[in-house]
């Protein structure tokens, strides 16, 4: 505890002398609420509860990065992790993953994010050193984005080993260590890979500022002098980190410190890690200095200072168990009648909202006292807002009517709208909207997108036409972020010509607004239309992102169109994108081009669930299909309902029943996946072309857990034609006639069964039965 006071108050000493008494003397009161943060904010004052410092190192196959992590462990002392020797630990372990791994190493490729996160914290938490050398990691967005998921810290610092293509093959065909992937087939998925996957995530370090690029050509010497002055000028500046970002505080933080100096705790815990200018600024420094070699003239804070603490055993924490033990000591604080400020409530439930953990939210809803939730527009608009975005509008409303200040902004209004209209109570969302205008409450520009998307949902165009006019007449007619909502809502109402007239007078459109016409033309099945937007997009310089090439590549089954966009996507550089992947290799299967399908599923990088459910659709009527949902099941992804509806559809066409009702009961018993109605439907299919219609028939009237709907009447009727069952046909038959009246197709059916029974009598009855119908 002293050292603590002691530290707290020596980093304080720059910044106010009586602050830093006022602090101290404060502290004794404020213990178990500041210990954590205080310590979080401050690397240095116990040594054995630190932030780690965290350095990723990346770079191609046999850029060197283990042989640098090699000098940096000796000359710096971190503990070394190597992604790939952690994996081949599993391996050697006979773990129950070790197959898996095995086989994605073998073949280049990644294996999936979270085991190999899982093995680095394993690592990192069996370790005393708070500095690691990630080596090797993230190879992709998805390791980066699992790697903040789960650990809860960024980097502070990435290496990028720049190597050329052909040096690294020439390295690792001479590394001779016997390692599986060091052949030139592995090598080059590995260089693939490693272009597609690992450099999206080295650009996104670069624009963070966190990048250190090392030209990893020469000797080994020669390289880790480039290496040397990063890690010498981070230990230089490790001491000078808390006094930094006392002065990166914004100046209104600075006068709240002045006013309420027990706030300071909380207030470095959550702005420590701000991206203010000045703390960009001094990145900035940071890096033109490294680039020079030189020691820095200023000090500067760590890359990113994390807001979790490290103990003895480093425990990592996630945000949202930061959060939790945050909130646990305003508990406590609360508890012991402190009295807390209305910023730090309403700057926790910021963070709840962005966290999504609305479980914190009501905590400290039920510590907030209720005249200062009344008074404190910043608390009640933040803590409606997290009611909203979850969908608890009761609560939300609750808080909305006791604002005493509602109708000051159209904050809180947005948010309650935007909560009704993403559940779907469109009209609550409008009546929100025109009792705003009735209060005199002035809507913004978020107000339109919100109060459209209801208009959309709910598809009355003239209700959405008198908002267009509010629009106008509010001065948001010109906006761009209000026009693509526009667009959006005539689309979505009908007025396919009104959402074009409105695209053309966006000025400067924006990625989501061709996206927003493109879809449009697509959901009024205006395929051309759609490819000229498509083509438009890409003469002004927008690249379509992954969700419009996938969403116009599905609206057109054409080679030669599908073919353009493939030969575009692959200009691009974008060819292994996953979803981009998985467009094309819908369509190829869909225009029966099963060897293109294949040849895209192998050698994409990374596969999702629905790169699975494409290839096992496009196989449905081979016995392929089987055995990719076999290598799906290996690979460690879990298959969804779509894939169910997919290999049971397979089974059915192959005439496999006793595949498909062991992978029914899988569906079931393994991945606990309930069985829809298209699910039932693949059943009766199933057993309905194999000619079983008893088992199908007691199969709808014993197993089925819902209603059976036309799907699944009309698959037994089918399946009645083909074997002529007259007495199960009759039955499905006139369960069809009640479900959908007028389907003309359903009597056609029965007639067929009955005509080929030489039931006359019975054809000239359902005959009539379509002529009342007026069918
Ligand atoms: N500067 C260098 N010049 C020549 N050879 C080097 C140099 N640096 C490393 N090597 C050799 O290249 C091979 C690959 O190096 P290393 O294993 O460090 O690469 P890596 O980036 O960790 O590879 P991987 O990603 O495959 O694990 C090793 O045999 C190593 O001894
Ligand atoms: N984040 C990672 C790291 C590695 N792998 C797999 O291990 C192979 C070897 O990695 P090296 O770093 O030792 O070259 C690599 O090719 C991948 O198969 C991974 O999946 N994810």
């Amino acid at each position: 505890m002293w050292r603590r006071v002691a530290s707290l108050s020596s980093f304080l000493s720059s910044y106010s002398t009586s602050f830093v008494a006022q602090t101290a003397s404060r502290l004794n009161t404020w213990e178990s609420l500041t210990t954590r943060i205080a310590q979080q904010a401050n690397g240095f004052i116990a040594p054995k509860e630190k932030t780690p410092f965290i350095t990723f190192v990346l770079g191609g196959p046999g850029s060197g990065k283990g042989t640098q992590c090699i000098k940096i462990v000796e000359t710096f002392g971190f503990t070394h992790l190597s992604a790939g020797d952690l994996l081949r630990r599993e391996i050697d372990s006979n773990s129950a993953d070790g197959a898996m791994i095995l086989n994605k190493i073998k073949e280049g490729k990644i294996v999936p994010s979270q085991l190999t996160v899982k093995l680095i914290q394993k690592g990192m938490e069996s370790s005393d050193n708070d500095k690691f050398l990630i080596d090797g990691f993230p190879r992709t967005e998805e390791n980066r984005v699992s790697f903040e998921q789960i650990i809860g810290i960024e980097p502070n610092v990435v290496l990028f080993f720049d190597c050329p293509e052909e040096e690294m093959v020439k390295r690792l065909l001479n590394r001779n260590q016997g390692r599986v992937d060091d052949n030139l087939e592995t090598i080059k998925t590995r260089l693939k890979v490693f272009e597609a996957l690992s450099l999206p995530v080295i650009n996104y370090y670069s624009q963070r500022g966190k990048l250190y690029t090392i030209r990893a050509r020469g000797t080994e010497d020669e390289i880790f002098e480039q290496v040397r002055p990063i890690f010498t000028a981070f230990e230089a500046c490790h001491v000078s980190t808390m006094i930094l970002s006392i002065h990166l505080l914004s100046p209104k933080m600075v006068a709240l410190l002045q006013a309420r100096p027990h706030t300071i705790p909380w207030i470095l815990h959550f702005h420590c890690s701000s991206k203010s200018k000045k703390n960009r600024n001094q990145k900035q420094l940071q890096r033109r200095q490294f680039q020079h070699h030189k020691k820095p003239a200023l000090p500067f804070p760590r890359s990113s200072p994390t807001p979790l603490v490290i103990r003895h055993k480093p425990l990592i924490q996630t945000k949202v168990d930061a959060l939790d033990s945050v909130v646990k000591d305003l508990e406590a604080s609360v508890k012991n009648g402190m009295v807390i400020d209305s910023e730090i409530y309403s700057s926790l439930l910021e963070t709840c909202y962005q966290l999504k953990s609305i479980d914190h939210g009501i905590a400290i809803h039920s510590l907030v006292p209720p005249n200062l939730l009344r008074k404190s527009t910043g608390i009640s608009s933040k803590l409606l807002r997290l009611y909203a975005a979850s969908g608890r509008m009761e609560s939300a409303h609750q808080v909305f009517d006791e604002m005493s200040r509602r109708n000051e902004s159209a904050f809180p209004w947005n948010s309650l709208i935007s909560g009704y209209a993403e559940l779907g109570q469109y009209e609550d969302a409008l009546a929100l909207y025109f009792q705003m205008e009735e209060e005199g409450v002035e809507p913004d520009r978020f107000t339109f997108p919100r109060v459209l998307k209801a208009c959309a949902g709910i598809g009355l165009i003239h209700v959405g036409q008198a908002v267009h006019r509010d629009v106008v007449r509010k001065g948001f007619g010109n906006d761009g972020y209000v026009l693509n909502a526009l667009v959006d809502m005539y689309s979505k109402c009908g007025d396919i010509v009104k959402a074009r007239q409105v695209f053309d007078n966006i000025a400067c459109k924006d990625t989501i607004s061709w996206n927003s016409m493109l879809t449009g033309y697509i959901r009024h099945g205006l395929s051309v239309e759609a490819l000229q937007v498509f083509r438009g997009m890409i003469q002004e310089g927008f690249d379509p992102d992954p969700v419009a090439i996938s969403t116009i590549l599905s609206s057109f089954w054409s080679l030669k169109i599908a073919a353009q966009i493939h030969g575009w996507v692959l200009r691009r550089g974008i060819e292994w994108n996953t979803s981009v992947v998985n467009a094309l290799i819908a369509v190829y299967s869909s225009l029966g081009k099963l060897g293109g399908a294949s040849w895209l599923f192998h050698r994409m990088p990374e596969r999702d669930v629905v790169s699975w459910n494409s290839i096992i659709s496009g196989h449905g009527k081979h016995p392929e299909a089987l055995l990719y949902f076999e290598q799906m099941m290996k690979s460690g992804t879990s298959p969804d309902s779509i894939t169910f509806v997919a290999i049971l559809s397979a089974c059915a066409h192959l005439g496999s029943v006793k595949d498909g009702e062991r992978l029914f009961r899988l569906m079931r018993n393994k991945y606990m996946i309930d069985p829809r109605m298209e699910h039932y439907a693949c059943m009766i299919n199933l057993y309905g072309r194999a000619g079983l219609i008893d088992e199908a028939f007691n199969f709808i009237v014993e197993r089925m857990e819902i209603e059976a709907g036309p799907t699944v009447w009309g698959a037994l009727l089918y399946a009645c034609s083909i074997h002529g069952n007259i007495e199960i046909g009759e039955i499905a038959g006139q369960k069809l006639f009640e479900l959908e009246p007028d389907n003309r197709h359903n009597f056609e059916l029965l007639m067929k069964i009955h005509t080929n029974a030489g039931r006359w009598e019975d054809v000239e009855r359902v005959r009539q039965m379509m002529v009342d119908r007026g069918l």
